[in-house]
């Protein structure tokens, strides 16, 4: 037997393990399961190469509660270590490993974060253990057994032992008095699920009652038996190669990562890349409905099969934060912090490579079957159009599957659709106006004035697109957004006619005060126009500059403190319509003033502004009118 004093400069760290890491102390599991999974797959590969004679067996990793003596015990069948592989890999290199780590983020604001994702090997396991003991027994025929403990103190005890008979490791914790909750089956079993569920080698957590079902009908019979609790899918999906999967494999996959789930993913991307850097991984597209709280976090980052974090800020793309799925690398560097991981070279060409994948798949499908696209357009467009939005490249893959559709229905990419609108839709100046509604119900009355004149209304709704129209009117072509009421018709898309006007400039002067006078002047701004004589008298229109403005600050964007600004609207009054004369021929004042009311209530009503106690004293005004 020996002791001795673990090789320290810093005087003890296993308070500073205990104080720093506290707020993160699951990962002690994470950390020793990943070790006997190391241990087993040398084993297996030492056996390969013939380098290890040991008959492998069943090479299930255990993992223990005893709740009576206080223990978790996590034991494998891998390589084993000999007393002198003890003193080696645990008292000098894992505990020089950890004094390291400790003593570059014990002051770092964000230690426990980093810790967290990070694990600092097998000296994590002090943060809930008092004494941790090892029994080992090395592959190697003729090696000595070994026993190792240590409860906390820089003193350990080594010595050869055969308590344990059988090639392998068990590494027993004697779970201290703050962290009882690692005795619990429960919660041993949820960081299991967590962390090691698709760890590359079998771990076994009790045992489960299954039941099986022999014959039909009457002769139907069910049997129970117990079998041993697997926690694991050892070759999950993305660690296979893509020909050697299904649809329903991809299917089945997604199930797994996410078993409360019930809605199934539109398609998948499988990453499958080994130079000039190493990635893996199968991403699944959402379906994801304009307005709906989006879930980020849902991609799950593994090094090896070793569950990392969920938390992929700066590491792909924001949009991409959305996708569903798993991404697995070794060459992400993993024991460094966060700010350096997205500054990273490797993880940068991951994150373009990762960009680049999704376009190129959402390209292939387009074209593989475009009328299937278009039925799932509106599930992803939000995530397409967020990734426009932020990234260039992808802005320009995209241009090709993009979609715009139209208050029709009608799908069109922006170059099809700017050809498709060309002839009708070109403006004295000769900008292309594309129209749009936001509401395809709400906007109705002037989705209606628009294709009554021969235009095309595209439907733009949802957070980004006053971003997006922003983007699209910066490209080569001469092209301008413009929502159906933001001018009237007539001036949406200005034509060289000239239309004469009925009334005098004399008469308009005159007009113009008296219909100001029954208006809210610093919401409305009075706009009289000569219209064709069958357009509305009175319409509201909202100009289409501030209004964007507004939408972008609000979504982040546009003009400095636009979003605070009250909503202006203009009060266009068609003086060539005969409501018009007869308002201002009117003698009464208090008709030629019920007059202009209810036009200017229609216009509202038209454009949904007619709200509360207007709107109810408007419905009564009209079943008066209805009595006679
Ligand atoms: N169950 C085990 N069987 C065999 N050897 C082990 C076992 N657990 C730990 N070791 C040895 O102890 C060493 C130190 O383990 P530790 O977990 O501290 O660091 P690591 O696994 O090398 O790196 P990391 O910090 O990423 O976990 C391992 O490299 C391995 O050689």
């Amino acid at each position: 037997m020996s002791t001795g004093k673990i090789n320290v400069t810093a005087d003890n760290i296993f308070p500073i393990i205990k104080k720093f890491l506290y707020s993160d102390h699951e990962i002690f599991l994470r950390e020793l399961v990943s070790n006997a999974v190391d241990a087993t797959q040398k084993l297996k590969t030492l056996s390969r190469i013939g380098e290890s004679k040991a008959e492998l067996g069943d090479l299930t990793i255990q993992v223990k509660v005893d709740k009576e003596n206080k223990t978790l015990t996590i034991s494998d069948k891998g390589i084993g270590m000999s007393p002198e592989e003890i003193d080696k890999y645990i008292n000098q290199l894992a505990f020089s490993g950890a004094e390291e780590f400790v003593q570059k983020y014990e002051d770092k604001a964000d230690g426990a974060a980093i810790i967290g994702h990070f694990g600092l090997g097998f000296y994590s396991s002090f943060m809930v253990a008092s004494k941790v003991e090892i029994f080992s027994r090395s592959h190697r025929d003729g090696e000595k057994g070994a026993y190792w403990s240590c409860d906390g103190s820089p003193e350990f005890t080594l010595e050869e032992s055969d308590q344990r008979q059988e090639r392998g490791t068990d590494i027993v914790l004697h779970i201290n008095e703050d962290s009882t909750e690692f005795l619990e089956e429960g919660r041993i079993r949820d960081l299991l699920k967590k962390y090691c569920r698709f760890l590359p080698v079998a771990i076994q957590f009790g045992e489960k009652e299954i039941t099986e079902t022999e014959g039909d009908g009457e002769d139907k019979k069910e049997t129970k038996r117990t079998v041993p609790d697997i926690i694991n899918v050892t070759e999950p999906a993305w660690a296979k190669a893509p020909a050697d999967l299904e649809a329903e494999d991809y299917k089945e996959f997604y199930r797994q990562l996410y078993p409360m789930t019930f809605e199934e993913p539109l398609f998948h991307i499988h990453l499958n890349v080994d130079y000039p850097f190493d990635l893996n991984g199968i991403l699944f597209f959402p379906r994801i409905k304009p307005n709906m709280d989006l879930q980020r976090n849902k991609i799950q980052l593994y090094q090896n099969q070793v569950f990392v974090t969920d938390n992929l800020e700066g590491i792909v793309p924001d949009f991409l934060t959305f996708l569903h799925g798993v991404i697995d690398s070794k060459d992400i560097p993993l024991n460094v912090s966060r700010s350096y991981l997205q500054a990273d070279g490797a993880v940068k060409k991951i994150s373009g490579h990762i960009t680049k994948k999704v376009a190129d798949k959402l390209s292939s499908l387009f074209k593989k079957d475009r009328a299937d696209f278009e039925s799932k357009w509106n599930d992803i467009k939000m995530i397409i159009e967020y990734g426009m939005l932020s990234d260039d490249k992808f802005f320009e893959k995209a241009q090709k599957f993009a979609l715009y559709q139209s208050v029709d229905e009608s799908y069109a990419t922006f170059e099809e659709y700017l050809e498709k609108i060309k002839a009708s839709q070109t403006d004295k100046d000769g900008n292309l106006v594309v129209l749009y509604a936001a509401h395809k119900e709400g906007q109705h009355a002037y989705i209606k004035k628009a294709q009554n004149k021969g235009y095309d209304v595209l439907l733009m709704e949802g957070p980004l697109v006053s971003h997006l129209m922003q983007k699209l009117e910066g490209g080569d072509q001469k092209v301008k957004f413009a929502r159906v009421d933001s001018d009237s018709i007539d001036k949406l898309i200005a034509k060289d006619e000239e239309q004469v006007s009925l009334l005098s400039e004399e008469q308009k002067e005159k007009l113009k005060p008296i219909i100001e006078g029954e208006v809210d002047k610093g919401t409305y701004t009075v706009v009289l126009e000569s219209l064709d004589s069958s357009e509305v008298p009175f319409n509201i229109t909202v100009p289409e500059f501030m209004r964007r403005m507004k939408e972008m600050s609000a979504t982040g964007g546009g003009m400095m403190g636009m979003g605070d600004m009250p909503d202006m609207y203009n009060l266009v009054v068609n003086t060539n319509h005969p409501l018009i004369s007869s308002i201002l021929d009117e003698k009464d004042e208090a008709k030629q003033k019920e007059l202009i009311k209810q036009g200017k209530d229609l216009a509202m009503l038209a454009q949904n502004l007619l709200h509360g106690e207007a709107l109810t004293n408007f419905v009564e005004k009209q079943f008066e009118a209805l009595k006679g």
